[in-house]
């Protein structure tokens, strides 16, 4: 069987995205990689690192698999997204925003056309990318939309997975966000990936509540009562295996967490800074829903030591590893989980 073909898209180019890129291409995957990015960026952290650069000479579309794949034996191919300006590690400039989502999107496309089996992501600095003048709020979210379906972002790492049923919005926003139909919908898609991406059978994921307590009855909020409560028992007539309502604040307790294939959190800060708590360094961020595996790294663009050599590259070996695994099981169909 042949390997899975990965784009690998290092991110924020001022971020610790492009040294633990050029970290990963020292080494040999059950992958075949192709690097998406700017290659001055790449060679710049390649020479700060002092190691070498993998990459074929050939600008654009060269691809891994077709041509000039091998470099010192290493599956790597390489396409060329180049920035507007020159990189300075720790200080994004907004006029390279469009080639990071250029990025990006070629990635998604090549997932898309069936060129890419999978696609791996360094991390992204929102704020640059909105001051570059392009909406966006997360790359969930951009592939969701490129990809026209229903998405749902779990993270995970030997501790726990934990999906969340709203992503990157003000906290204010969330009691209105959190409605039957989505709440339908995201159990569905985080109940159909781990039957298909983790081979769990018969699944068990917890569903925490937003209030404290859980609501406590009713005293504390009514969500639980009125919207996630009656939410779960309908999805429990589907066969869909449902702990909750549950309090938040011991939901994650070694104990009970044992029980559970998942945890969905109703907000981002509810659940990931426990994941992250629990293994920064080998958690991944997945994109459950789309026709194809997308894989994050867990952490942000670590502005304060991009370009010092100090940035842990475990969460992106993870990342490859576990977009290889997903990838070599075979591509998602699209709308399986609705
Ligand atoms: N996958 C992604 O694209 C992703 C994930 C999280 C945050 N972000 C974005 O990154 C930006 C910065 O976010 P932040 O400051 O909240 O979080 P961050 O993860 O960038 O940094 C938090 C702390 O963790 C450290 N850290 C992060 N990654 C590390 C690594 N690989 N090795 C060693 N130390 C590491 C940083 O130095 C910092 O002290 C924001 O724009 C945020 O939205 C992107
Ligand atoms: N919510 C993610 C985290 O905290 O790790 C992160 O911001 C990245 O998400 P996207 O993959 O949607 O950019």
């Amino acid at each position: 069987m042949r390997r899975p073909r990965l784009a690998l898209v290092p991110g924020e180019p001022a971020g610790v995205g492009p040294e633990l890129c050029v970290r990963a291409l020292q080494r040999r995957w059950d992958a075949e990689i192709t690097v998406i990015g700017d290659r001055t960026v790449l060679q710049q952290a390649a020479a700060r690192l002092a190691l070498p650069l993998p990459l074929p000479p050939c600008g654009d579309d060269s691809v891994a698999g077709e041509g000039s794949a091998a470099v010192d034996g290493l599956p790597i191919g390489f396409i060329d997204r180049p920035n507007t300006v020159g990189v300075d590690p720790g200080s994004p400039n907004p006029r390279n925003a469009s080639a990071v989502v250029e990025a990006l999107l070629s990635a998604a496309q090549g997932c898309i056309d069936g060129r890419f089996d999978g696609m791996v992501t360094g991390p992204v600095h929102k704020a640059t990318i909105n001051a570059g003048g392009i909406a966006y709020t997360g790359t969930t979210e951009l592939l969701a939309g490129h990809a026209g379906c229903e998405v749902v972002m779990m993270l995970a790492n030997d501790v726990a997975r934990v999906a969340l049923a709203t992503t990157h919005l003000p906290l204010r926003e969330v009691p209105g966000r959190i409605t039957p139909a989505v709440l339908a919908r995201t159990l569905r898609i985080v109940d159909s990936a781990l039957r298909r991406d983790f081979g769990i059978a018969a699944p068990v994921i917890a569903v925490l509540g937003l209030n404290p307590h859980a609501g406590e009855d009713g005293l504390l909020g009514q969500e639980e009562l009125e919207t996630i409560g009656p939410s779960l028992e309908r999805l429990r007539a589907e066969g869909l295996q449902l702990v909750g309502p549950l309090p938040a604040d011991t939901a994650f307790l070694p104990r009970k967490l044992e029980g559970f294939d998942a945890v969905l959190a109703m907000y981002h800060d509810q659940g990931l800074p426990v994941l992250k708590y629990s293994g920064f360094e080998r958690a991944v961020n997945l994109t459950l829903g789309l026709p194809y595996p997308r894989v994050a790294v867990d952490h942000g663009t670590a502005l304060d030591i991009a370009g010092t050599g100090q940035a842990d590259p475990s969460s992106l070996f993870a990342a490859i590893e576990t977009c290889a695994r997903l990838a070599a099981r075979g591509r998602p169909r699209r709308g399986e989980a609705s």
